[in-house]
């Protein structure tokens, strides 16, 4: 199986709050999007990398690869423009996957926001795809009680319903897909995007749209999403006592 990787690293940080986009803030000193590059990397199963990066940072993100690599390793690596939604960035993604692993057949899809995320998940990931399933997502049981609620009109919401907890997973990435499929996922949803009053969060959802079978893979802590400032300062203990 050959394998390529989006990275998406074009968004904002809104919820961080940071004056620089999300993606190129510093971890330990390395922007976030280098970490989540070498993860990927280092689990071996990667033949090439295509990263979006924010409108007005091209040339920033593509100096954090050097030589068209993804440092430390022969990975080629290309950096496009991404989009105004992940999903839009997604798609920009996957139209330049012939540059950096011509012919793939499996693609990997993963944020740069969760930099942490380690060589043996990205691994789990593709070995799912290698024993024959098309759409998998590393997920991990949610410990909170969770509750499906409607806004009020007056303001605060009303719980409606309160879902059987152990049928729950907090969903992750990488999420890995045969390319074939994921591109066609990707043609509905561009072609929903106008008229979906619900947005489809992550890319098994589009395929989920699709009636096609999603495979769950075990996450790990390590790869939590870095969306708010706390987030940042967990992932900072995480990085130096590891
Ligand atoms: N238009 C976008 C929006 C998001 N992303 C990427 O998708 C991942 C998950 O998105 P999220 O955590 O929501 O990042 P932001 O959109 O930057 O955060 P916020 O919603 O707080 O602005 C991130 O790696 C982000 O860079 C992207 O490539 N293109
Ligand atoms: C793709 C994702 O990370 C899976 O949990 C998540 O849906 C991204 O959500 P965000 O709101 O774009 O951070």
């Amino acid at each position: 199986m050959r394998c390529a990787a989006v990275l998406t690293a074009a968004g904002s940080g809104t919820r961080l709050g940071h004056a620089l986009p999300k993606a190129l803030v510093p971890l330990g000193g390395t922007p976030l999007l280098v970490h989540a590059a070498r993860g990927l990397v280092a689990s071996g199963v990667v033949d090439g990398l295509v990263v979006t990066a924010p409108d007005g940072h091209l040339g920033e993100v593509a100096s954090l690869f050097p030589g068209g690599r993804v440092p430390g390793s022969d990975v080629p690596v290309r950096v496009v423009r991404g989009g105004a939604t992940r999903q839009a960035s997604v798609a920009a993604g996957l139209a330049a996957l012939d540059d950096v692993a011509p012919g793939c057949d499996a693609v990997l899809v993963h944020d740069a926001a969760r930099c942490l995320a380690g060589p043996d998940l990205v691994r789990r990931v593709v070995a799912a795809l290698e024993a024959g399933h098309r759409a998998v997502v590393p997920g991990v049981p949610v410990t909170d009680t969770v509750k499906r609620v409607v806004d009020l009109p007056g303001g605060g919401a009303r719980v409606v319903e309160t879902p059987e907890r152990s049928a729950l997973r907090a969903v992750q990435t990488p999420q890995g897909f045969t390319r074939e499929l994921l591109e066609r996922a990707h043609r509905l949803g561009a072609e929903r995007a106008a008229d979906e009053t619900r947005a489809v969060s992550d890319d098994a959802g589009l395929v989920e749209s699709l009636g096609e079978e999603v495979h769950l893979v075990p996450g790990e802590a390590a790869a939590l999403k870095i969306t708010t400032a706390a987030d940042l300062e967990l992932a900072e203990r995480l990085l130096s006592s590891s």
